[in-house]
């Protein structure tokens, strides 16, 4: 019987299930010269960086509580365990090729802490679930922007350079609920996902995936997130998404995970395991090089570029499929 620090925090009990199995992503102490060849290409978890070692020593829900400050936190709250992102800016009607009325999967309020915490704390079954999404800027009390000057920015700041990303655009603090699901999409920017309380699985997906991926069109709301249910794949309607190849890790306090920009994630907090607290660190992109052949992510910026151009010029986002179809099939096979 292992012993109670051997014995893991976790296990299989607490995962969702899914119709695909996934290799592990390689785990590395923060010192190690792999870690460098591996970032910018390939997800890799990092351990022992102590990047929010100020936090993962203190914070739990209990001092989020306490310290966060006074103004309001935006929150998502959901009718299920799926908190899947969509841009409010590109809901018009007239976008859905279906022709109906785009329903938010998920509501967007301001809500100050302490009302946040008493929600948590009050949760029963069937009440909307709860996802604490905020910015950490200056506005939060003054122990967390003491514990934020802590991070460790030497470190970071050290992986900027070395890997030529730009700016630092944002760190988001989330306070999942156990069993919250991120479903999967790609992001536009560089991502080091540090865990601070509780443990997160992650299921990646590289760019060079995206046939069997199934993105959502561009002007859609859902733009960058699959199409596909992780859950319940319609193996019909994305016949593709049984051969996608990913990869996966659970992340616990201390772990930062590096997703690479474009790359496809899944993020879902462990079921019956508690709420999770993570901190991300989005960089902007680093300087294009064109060298041939292209990379997998750059043809997905290429082809967001023509779907963006192509509905610029036809204006209705129903012709941008048909003449795509037109322009391709039985010509280029
Ligand atoms: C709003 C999404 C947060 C996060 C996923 C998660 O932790 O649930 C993610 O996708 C990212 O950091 O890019
Ligand atoms: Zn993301």
């Amino acid at each position: 019987m292992a012993s109670a620090s051997e014995r893991k925090p976790w296990d299989s009990s607490n995962l969702r299930k899914y119709c695909l199995n996934f290799e592990e992503i390689p785990r590395l102490p923060f010192d190690d010269p792999r870690v460098d060849e591996l970032i910018s290409s390939n997800p890799v978890i990092i351990e022992g960086s102590n990047l929010v070692k100020s936090a993962t020593d203190k914070w739990n829900l209990e001092y989020i509580e306490r310290h966060m400050g006074v103004t309001t936190n935006t929150v998502y709250l959901s009718r299920n365990h799926k908190f899947k992102y969509f841009d409010d800016k590109k809901i018009q009607s007239r976008t859905n090729p279906r022709g109906v009325e785009f329903s938010p999967p998920m509501r967007k309020v301001e809500m100050k802490v302490e009302e946040f915490m008493k929600k948590l704390r009050e949760w029963k079954r069937g009440d909307e679930r709860l996802y604490m999404q905020q910015s950490l800027t200056a506005a939060v009390g003054p122990n967390i922007v003491q514990d934020f000057v802590g991070f460790n920015w030497k470190w970071i700041n050290a992986k900027q350079k070395t890997h030529c990303w730009g700016k630092l655009t944002s760190n988001l603090l989330y306070v999942s609920m156990e069993g919250n699901v991120t479903p999967c999409h790609y992001d536009e920017q560089e991502n080091f996902f540090a865990q601070v309380y509780g443990y997160k699985r992650c299921i990646l997906f590289s760019p060079d995936q995206f046939q069997c991926m199934y993105p959502y069109p561009v002007h859609h709301p859902h733009d960058r997130q699959s199409m596909v249910d992780l859950e319940r794949p319609d193996h019909t309607r994305f016949p593709r998404f049984k051969d996608a190849k990913g990869v996966e890790a659970v992340i616990g306090p201390g772990d930062v995970l590096y997703i690479p920009i474009y790359w496809w994630h899944h993020i879902e907090s462990l079921m019956r395991l508690g709420p999770t607290i993570t901190i991300n660190f989005w960089y902007k992109a680093g300087p294009t090089t064109i060298e041939y052949p292209l990379k997998d992510h750059q043809k997905v910026s290429i082809m967001r570029n023509i779907e963006k151009m192509l509905l610029e010029v036809l204006q209705d986002p129903r012709e941008v499929g048909p003449l795509l179809r037109n322009m391709v099939l039985g010509r280029f096979d």
